[in-house]
């Protein structure tokens, strides 16, 4: 199969960043820090796990305290394999990839999200069945926007035309420099305005995709 849809996680196929918050706040506590607000976590979201906890650290003063970063993501590692009851999958999704999967799309995914989190979510909404290709952010020694983790999803695929389906300003740079067309879905966890951030196609609603992917790749 040539043509292949590829997906980010976060913010685009499913909404995890209430899971996301609590377990950070189950970190912070546990290290006797003052816990964040959901709109704070879900600023530090996008990057993948080093960072994610970089933000925290910086956020109370500690960021350079290299030994406690390592230990927190670690921790925040193994606890995020199972936060995975706050989180829901976007209105309209399932329909969406049985609507590209039907239309002879491979479909593949490519997140910032540890690999063991990443499938455990996945299973837990009934999603991973759709994906014969996932690269997390700790598959490769580099992430997003890095292209190298998009251009493995691809040559994982076989595909040889493809989109990239993200909600961020770091999807939208990795499709740029991987010269893959990007469609950004505007609900997600985007820092800024839809118009800053560089996309071929955009769409609020699942029920849209299936069309201006056909429209994208013909
Ligand atoms: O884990 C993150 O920081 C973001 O994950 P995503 O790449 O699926 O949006
Ligand atoms: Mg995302």
């Amino acid at each position: 199969m040539s043509r292949a849809v590829i997906f980010d996680l976060d913010g685009t196929l499913i909404d995890s960043a209430p899971d996301i918050h609590a377990a950070a706040n189950r970190l912070m506590a546990q290290h006797g820090f003052a816990a964040f607000t959901p709109d704070e976590t879900r600023s530090f979201i996008g990057s993948g796990v080093p960072h994610f906890i970089t933000c925290c650290l910086t956020a109370r003063g500690r960021a350079g305290d290299g030994a406690l970063r390592a230990r927190m993501i670690e921790e925040f590692i193994a606890d995020y394999e199972t936060a995975v009851t706050l989180t829901q999958v976007y209105p309209g999704v399932m329909g969406a990839l049985d609507g590209l999967a039907g239309a002879d799309l491979a479909l593949g995914l490519c997140t910032n999200k540890p690999k063991g989190p990443a499938h455990a979510v996945l299973a837990h909404l009934g999603l991973d069945g759709y994906f014969p290709v996932i690269i997390g952010g700790d598959s490769l020694t580099v992430r997003k926007p890095d292209p190298a983790p998009l251009q493995a999803t691809a040559a994982a695929l076989g595909a040889r035309d493809m989109v990239f389906v993200g909600d961020s300003e770091v999807d939208a740079e990795t499709a740029a420099r991987a010269g893959v067309p990007f469609v950004l879905y505007t609900e997600g966890y985007r820092k800024g305005p839809v118009e800053r951030i560089t996309h071929d196609r955009a769409f609020s609603d699942f029920t849209d995709l299936p069309g201006l992917i056909t429209d994208l790749l013909s």
